[in-house]
């Protein structure tokens, strides 16, 4: 791996969202610190709910935070499918509940039709964002990158000045919407948040020269990515 990375392993998922809770919750505290502000991009999926549950009842002024997802499914908050859905219920509550929230669906037939609007709101929020969580599906996506997806040369490229790209792939189930590589990369703090013993296996795949899984292309640019993990 080219990428300079460290690797936080856990006995179980409850010790791993407590202590990445605590480290996001300093990463936050410092950007307001610094800057006034703060800005956090997650990842939808299963595996962030007890990160956000953890997260939720960190002590900062919440306030001064805007929440951002990695990626959307093409549905709205109503869908069970819903990453903003997972948001509002698990994260956005308790002390965090005064962050502010940006949404990556607006109400539009597909992503393509509501691209414009959605880049209207990231061009509001003030980057880089000071912390990301990536996490990975079993197939060695992260944030929308699939394999096979329609615009992942797009999305990965990092020379792309577009913040968010529409995804169709035939993994992803629905349309998606999601952040380009360059700007997740240059999160003041990066982490991937990945849990099991399979996902371990395709962590070690990307890690090999040359692999073609989404993933490897966060692990071979990050200038710097805490990696958590538990099985
Ligand atoms: O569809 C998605 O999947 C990935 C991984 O989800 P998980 O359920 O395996 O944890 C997630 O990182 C991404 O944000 C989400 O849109």
């Amino acid at each position: 791996m080219a990428a300079p990375s460290s690797i936080h392993a856990f006995e179980d998922g409850h010790a791993l969202a407590a202590s990445l809770a605590v480290r996001i919750a300093e990463d936050l505290r410092a950007a307001i610190e610094a800057r006034g502000e703060a800005s956090i991009a997650v990842s939808g999926g299963s595996t962030p709910k007890r990160l956000f549950e953890r997260l939720s009842h960190e002590t900062l002024d919440w306030s001064r935070v805007t929440v951002t997802l990695v990626d959307e499914r093409w549905v709205p908050d109503t869908d069970e499918r819903s990453n903003a859905r997972m948001v509002e219920a698990l994260l956005l509550r308790h002390n965090a509940a005064d962050a502010e929230f940006v949404p990556l669906y607006v109400e539009a037939a597909t992503p393509e039709a509501g691209i414009g609007e959605v880049r209207a709101r990231v061009a509001a929020m003030r980057l880089p964002l000071d912390v990301v969580v990536l996490g990975m599906g079993p197939d060695g996506h992260t944030a929308s990158f699939f394999p096979g997806g329609d615009r992942l040369a797009e999305a990965l490229d990092i020379a792309n000045t577009a913040q968010v790209v529409p995804m169709r792939a035939p993994g992803a189930g629905e349309p998606r919407i999601t952040f380009t590589l360059p700007v997740l990369l240059q999160a003041r703090s990066l982490y991937l948040h990945i849990e099991g013993p399979d996902k371990r296996v395709v962590l070690e795949q990307a890690e090999q020269a040359g692999s073609p899984l989404p993933i490897a292309s966060v692990l071979r640019r990050a200038q710097h990515l805490e990696i958590y993990w538990c099985p």
